[in-house]
This record gives C-alpha cells, structure tokens and sequence, in this order.
C-alpha cells in the first residue's frame, strides 16, 4: 500500500505550507513541470473553443446570407415600387400612403392591402405563411395581391434585423399590423404561438416602428375577445377588459397595454380595432361559418355549441367589407406619431375602437342560413359549450367608430354569407350539377 507523502496533501488555500529543502527543490521542479504543461493545455483548449465560435459564427452568418428570401437590390426595387403610392398628382385625397401591412397574406390582411392599393396607396405586405391553417390559401392570396401590384416579402415580425430593413429602405407612413395567432379555442393546444405572434412579435414590431424615421402611425387588430366576461350589452369601449376567457384574448387584451407603453414612451401614433368574428370570400377556414360551409357539402357532420340552460350562443358577425372600411378610415384619421430618435416629442393619439355590425345572430341561425344557400342539410351534433375560452356572445356598440371614424357597417350576415357561399364554390370548384367537390 502507498503511504502518502506529506507533500501530497493539498495546501490550505491562503496559507503557505513550510517545507524541508529536499523534498521542496523535488517538489518544485514537479510543481512547474506540470504548471507548464497545464497552461500549454490552457492555451490549446481556448484557441480551440476561440477557433469553434469563429466558424460556428461565419457558417451561420453564411447560411442565413443564402437561406433569407429578403435582401439584395432588385428585392429592394421591388419593396419600393409596391410601397409607392398611385394617386394622381393634385388627387382630393392627397398624396397617398405607404403602407406596410403585417399578416397580408391573411384574410383581413390581404382585403385591407388590395383596398389600398385600389384607392392608390403605396402597399408592401410583410407575412411569415405559418401552417396554422392551409397555407395554399395564403400563396393565392398572395397571388391575388401580385397581380394587383402588392408585394409581399415573406418573413417573420420577430425578425428585427428584416423589419430594420423594411424601414431603412422605405419611409411608411403607416403600419397596418394584421399579423397575429388568431383563433379562441386553438389557445389551449399551442400556447406558445400566441405569445410568439401576439406578444414577442408585436413587442418586436414596436421597435422596429419607434426607432424608424419617420415612425409610422400604427393602425392594429385588437379583439372583442378582450370583453371576456363582461356581460354588459352591448360592449362599450368604455366597459372593463380585465376579464378574459382565452388565452388568445389575454394575448390581445397584453397587446393593448403593450401598444399604450409605446405611445406613451416613445410618441407612436396607435390605433386599436376590436374586431368581431369577421367573416368572408378568401376567409379563414378555421373559423365556425367556413368550417361549417365545408362539412355541410362534404357530408360531414358539424358541432353545434350550446350556452348554459340550453341558450344559443350568438355572435356580432361582421362582414368584410365593413372590416376594411374601418381599417382604411383608421389609417385616413391616424394622425401622426411625434417621436425621432427613439425619442417622444410630444404627445400622439391613442385610440380603440369597437368594429362590430350590432346585430347579433345565433350559431343555429348561421348554420340555417348556410343550409338554404348550400341546398343541404347539415347534420348537426349539439353540444353544451366546453370550457374553452369561448363567450356565449357579443354584441359591439359602434358609436364611437361611428362618430370618430364615420364607421357604419351595412350587412347582414344573410347577404354576406350569400357571397361568402358564391366565393367558397368557385374557389374549390364544387360542381352542383354532378355533386363533385373538387379541390375541397
Ligand atoms: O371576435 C373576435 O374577436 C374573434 O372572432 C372569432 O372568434 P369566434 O367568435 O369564436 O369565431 P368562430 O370560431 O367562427 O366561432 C363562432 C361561433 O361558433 C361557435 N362554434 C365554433 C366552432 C364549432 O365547431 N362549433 C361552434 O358552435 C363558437 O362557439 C362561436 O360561438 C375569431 O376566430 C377570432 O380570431 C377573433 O378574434
């Protein structure tokens, strides 16, 4: 068995072990040897680790360079060609906006962009194409924007280095932010993509919009899920917001006090629209009217939600075209953000409004008037509402989108289902005559 030298043990930290002459001039010699050789490894092991981060770092640097969809010159002809506005020169309206629109290729988003366009702004659509529902819709939207002379770049608003760019090759005027994880009962499933989009990416756009020069005014959709469980009729922008049922409502509920520090802080014009179940041509198929729409002609059966005591469940639907019409008056009446530099120079407005129809319809009431348009019965499973995040109703007041904005929605849910319905057939191509459903 070794015995162990009294040289072996370890010094006690701070103190200096004394030692007899012999043994110290051995132990030193050994001391430095391996002291030597240490730092020999010391060296190594950094230039090692030094030399891994470098090229980690230049192939990643050179793998995004090649993998982003965005940059370059001609991409940077093309943004500002689409965000030019057409107005003809000395038009009533002025010169015209540039607008960048967020979520484009989605339904409000892609509406909202071809009105611009029509009218003569400038457009440029910013849009990430997610999977959360066909993105084959997105692509023919976005189809339908280029062949009006909207560009859309396809990219993230989390990515802060695109949006830089965006701002740094074109001076909008406004942003109209559309992008968003949308959907109340989707919440439960994948969190994690509402805070991503709702949250982290609006926080992201912010930024992007406070350091711009000139900072846009904002124009953004909010919810009427921010109502949550308030049950005064019909909902005031005036009636408390603190009460939601999803978390997709929290999300929008965060994005309206995350909007206020904004405009607080840094002077960024913000305007925010509660919107209310918006509905359709080019809608989202996740959404009840369209799923319904495509089970009915399928044969399939649909899920009908009951409230508590058997009472229907009943929404504010509201069409389209109203939507858009509130958006482009909310952009005409922004008014301008302040700040320069990253810096507040005065006050700039904050504004929320309610754009609702006001006339609430019940889901079986929905589901009836698709029958007559689809000529067929739905087979309907009722069931008691689960809990979901879902509100048994709304119901918006509009007054004062109605007096600041000059809002007024002009239809009815059976007129804009009947064009929702005409849209839905020639999109996927169902035949009545031989009950083929094409493309469906
Ligand atoms: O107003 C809004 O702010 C929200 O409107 C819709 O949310 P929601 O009203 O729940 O719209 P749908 O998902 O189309 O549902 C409409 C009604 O149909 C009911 N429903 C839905 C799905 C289903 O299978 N069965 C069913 O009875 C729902 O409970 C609800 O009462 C949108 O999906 C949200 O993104 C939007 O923010």
């Amino acid at each position: 068995m070794r015995v162990v030298d009294e040289e072996d043990y370890p010094s006690t930290p701070g103190k200096v072990k004394v030692e007899r002459s012999g043994a110290m001039s051995r132990h030193l010699h050994r001391c430095f040897a391996s002291t030597g050789t240490m730092f020999l490894w010391a060296l190594f092991l950094v230039a090692l680790t030094a030399t891994y981060f470098s090229v980690h770092s230049f192939v990643n640097n050179t793998s995004r360079y090649f993998a982003a969809s965005w940059g370059g010159l001609h991409w940077e002809r093309q943004i500002r060609a689409s965000a030019s506005p057409r107005r003809p020169p000395g038009s009533a309206e002025g010169a015209g906006l540039s607008v960048l629109v967020t979520g484009a290729a989605g339904f409000v988003g892609t509406h909202c962009s071809l009105a611009l366009r029509k009218r003569g702004d400038g457009v440029v659509g910013l849009d990430n194409f997610n999977s959360y529902y066909d993105p084959s819709l997105k692509k023919a939207r976005r189809a339908l924007l280029s062949s009006h002379g909207v560009f859309v770049v396809e990219g993230d608003i989390n990515d802060g280095r695109l949006l830089a760019k965006l701002f740094d090759v074109v001076p909008f005027t406004h942003v109209l932010h559309l992008a968003a994880q949308a959907g109340v009962r989707y919440a439960m499933e994948n969190t994690a993509s509402y805070v991503h989009s709702n949250v982290a990416g609006l926080v992201s756009l912010l930024e992007a919009c406070k350091d711009a020069d000139p900072q846009p005014a904002i124009v953004w959709a909010s919810s009427s899920s921010v109502y949550g469980l308030n049950d005064r009729v019909p909902f005031s922008e005036a009636h408390r917001t603190d009460q939601p049922a999803s978390l997709y409502a929290a999300t929008k509920k965060a994005g309206e006090e995350i909007t206020h520090t904004y405009n607080h802080i840094y002077g960024l014009s913000v305007t925010g629209l509660r919107f209310f179940t918006v509905y359709g041509p080019w809608g989202r198929p996740d959404m009840a009217y369209f799923s319904f729409t495509r089970n009915i002609l399928q044969g399939k059966p649909i899920t009908v939600y009951r409230g508590r005591d058997h009472v229907d469940l009943a929404r504010d639907f509201t069409y389209i075209d109203d939507i858009v019409r509130g958006c482009l008056a909310s952009l005409d009446t922004a008014g301008r953000s302040t700040g320069t530099g990253g810096k507040k120079r005065g006050p700039a407005p904050y504004r929320i409004y309610n754009l609702g129809n006001t006339s609430p319809v019940s889901v079986p009431r929905l589901v009836s008037i698709l029958e007559t348009y689809l000529r067929v019965k739905a087979k309907k499973s009722v069931i008691e509402m689960p809990g979901n995040g879902d509100v048994p109703f709304t119901h918006a007041n509009i007054s004062l989108a109605r007096e600041q904005l000059g809002y007024k929605p002009t239809t009815s849910l059976e007129m804009g289902l009947k064009k929702f319905v005409r849209w839905y057939l020639s999109y996927y191509g169902y035949n009545r005559g031989t009950q083929g459903f094409k493309n469906l």
